[in-house]
């Protein structure tokens, strides 16, 4: 069997005329703490819409722990052990951190219906372990003050923690983290830092992470892929890809901060 986790063989994903994804190979080694970096545009998130089967892949394969993935739905990807958070945060306004993080623990507890809606049998004691269970998340993620507070009222910041303490209930083996320190200052971008390198070692996970920002990636992935224009131009070491002519060119004009 592969030591693989994450293997993207020859993936191709057209939008009418334009090639968001190009012939994509590469591979995640299971425990990796890897950065899917590139400018605008470059095909980061279309990778993270086909590896999660929101969008079918043209041509190419995805194979997860051994196993083809290549065209599951969505929650059959989640069923498997992949998670991930969105660039533009998916939380449920209303509700509070709390429940928002409940509601993704719920996928791995078991009641019936009937139970569910007569408040019965199994139900009890199970939404009493569903609740701790969250609140341990936000704990870890540094929400636990918040947890009671309405989710679309907490800072940017707590809300792209919250999205992550959300997609950890999920228990993924592999989590994909889209832009996490999107909108963040620098300081919040440090405390962001400590949070993935931390998750990643509790919870003995694989995760990938994009970034349009070299340094966060730089900083904490020892693994690095970069693509543009849809294709890999480089992958390897963070010292590796920034000295990478491709990716120098990639990102001139633009900040190689
Ligand atoms: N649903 C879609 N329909 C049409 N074109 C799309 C769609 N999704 C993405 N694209 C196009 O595919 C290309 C890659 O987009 P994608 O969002 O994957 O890039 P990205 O690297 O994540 O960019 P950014 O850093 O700006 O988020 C772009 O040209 C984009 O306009």
């Amino acid at each position: 069997m592969s030591s693989y986790i994450l293997e993207l063989e020859n993936v191709n994903k057209f939008f009418g005329g334009v090639h968001a994804v190009n012939d994509m190979t590469f591979s995640l080694k299971k425990g990796e703490l890897a950065g899917l970096i590139g400018p605008n545009g470059a095909g980061k998130t279309t990778i993270f819409n086909l590896i999660t089967g929101v969008y079918d892949c043209d041509s190419g394969h995805i194979t997860f722990k051994g196993e083809d993935i290549t065209g599951l739905k969505t929650y059959e990807v989640i069923r498997k052990g992949i998670a991930r958070t969105f660039q533009n945060l998916r939380l449920f306004p209303r509700s509070t951190a709390l429940e928002n993080v409940m509601t993704a623990c719920q996928q791995h507890h078991n009641y019936s219906f009937l139970e569910a809606v007569t408040h019965l049998g199994r139900w009890k004691a199970t939404e009493r372990e569903i609740k701790m269970e969250s609140l341990e998340l936000l704990e870890k993620v540094g929400l636990a003050d918040r947890a009671y507070q309405a989710a679309g009222t907490l800072p940017y910041g707590h809300q792209r923690r919250l999205e992550i303490a959300r997609a950890l209930a999920l228990k993924p083996e592999l989590l994909l983290l889209d832009e996490p320190a999107a909108g963040m200052n620098p300081e919040e971008v440090q405390e962001l830092n400590l949070l993935i390198k931390d998750i990643h070692k509790t919870f003995d996970l694989t995760i990938l992470v994009i970034e349009h920002h070299m340094e966060l990636v730089m900083e904490i992935c020892p693994h690095v892929i970069c693509i543009n224009f849809g294709a890999k131009i480089a992958d390897g070491t963070p010292t590796e890809v920034q000295n990478h002519p491709e990716v120098l060119r990639a990102y001139l004009g633009e900040e190689v901060e």
